[in-house]
């Protein structure tokens, strides 16, 4: 199946000469959701605002639904819904106008039954006659949502959709996201919070520093990459680790109550009951073991801190 999105060879150096994206190829499937990670400045805006047509590219191409964004604008834009980061200045107009305006910009007839279940899906229904100005922070969100989603598109870009929103907003956007999935639409998010990514998304793609560092299934990079630690709570404090213990993979915390030991939970052999046989061996007494499984959050930060 060809790939909804593809990005290819795509750069982007900003006036002034600062060089925002190298070289990235990325292909979307239909229907997937990805999640794009990144520390600050890394380029995850950047490039889901020039796979929107809002920053042109210095160099590469890129086709939305096999229209290419740049010879075929208007059809590729079409296909696209954008949740920014932030509102843009409308404030005295009310919320089902501002809505209901984004089908005409894509020259798309009025379809008020559509844009009553939007507002309803986001809990704007009854704020509809309220100026945008009179809105919450959160509902002003909420607003940006309904917007892109006003003329139905087949890819979503949701940019930093959670960050600085309170819990309730916060899952209702991933309820939301869960629902655009089943009914086949594709979403891009770019995040800070890997545990939404870890939450929501079927594939994950890394960007540092303007290039792709890595891009793979949740799950597969989870267990590829993914280690597991193993912390071993003590009966009494230990002075010092036993003799031959005292390896990397072995820490000893500093109320020297709990033995931790990280491991490659894949190997064939984990090294588990050689530590277990020669901590009972030594004589040491514990009374609980506890293992847990490297989460998206330790995978990314070593990743980046190996690139940079
Ligand atoms: N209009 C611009 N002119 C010059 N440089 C820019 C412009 N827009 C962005 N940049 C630079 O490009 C780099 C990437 O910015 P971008 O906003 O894409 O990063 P990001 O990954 O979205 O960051 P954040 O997580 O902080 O939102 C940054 O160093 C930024 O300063």
């Amino acid at each position: 199946m060809s790939p909804i999105i593809s990005v290819q060879s795509l750069d982007k150096t900003y006036e002034g000469g600062f060089q925002a994206l190298k070289s990235v190829s990325l292909d979307i499937q239909e229907g997937e959701v990805f999640a794009l990670l990144g520390p600050n400045g890394a380029g995850k805006t950047t490039l889901i605002s020039t796979i929107c047509g809002l920053v042109i590219p210095t160099g590469g191409s890129i086709t939305i639904g096999g229209f290419d964004t740049q010879k075929d604008y208007r059809a590729a834009r079409k296909l696209v819904g954008l949740v920014p980061q932030e509102m843009p200045t409308a404030p005295f107009e009310k919320v089902i106008d501002t809505v209901s305006f984004t089908r005409g910009l894509f020259g798309l007839k009025k379809k008020p039954e559509l844009i009553e279940e939007i507002l309803k899906d986001l809990s704007l229904w009854d704020k509809r006659n309220n100026p945008i100005m009179t809105l919450s922070g959160g509902m002003k969100r909420r607003v940006l949502v309904a917007k892109a989603l006003a003329h139905e598109p087949k890819v979503l870009f949701l940019d930093e959709p959670t960050a600085g929103v309170d819990v309730e907003l916060r899952r209702d956007m991933w309820r939301l996201v869960g629902e655009l999935k089943r009914r086949g639409v594709t979403i891009i998010l770019t995040t800070h919070y890997i545990e939404e990514a870890e939450e929501m998304a079927d594939r994950v793609g890394v960007i540092n520093r303007g290039e792709i560092i890595l891009v793979d299934e949740k799950a597969a990079l989870m267990q590829k990459l993914g280690r597991k630690e193993l912390t071993i709570e003590l009966v009494e404090p230990l002075g010092v680790l036993p003799e031959g213990l005292d390896g990397q993979a072995i820490t000893l915390s500093d109320d020297r109550r709990h033995i931790t030991y990280s491991y490659d939970a894949q190997a064939e052999r984990t090294g588990v009951t050689k530590l277990v046989t020669a901590l009972s061996q030594s004589g040491v007494r514990f009374h609980d073991l506890n293992t847990r499984q490297s989460s998206l959050e330790d995978i990314f930060v070593d990743l980046v801190k190996a690139k940079s």
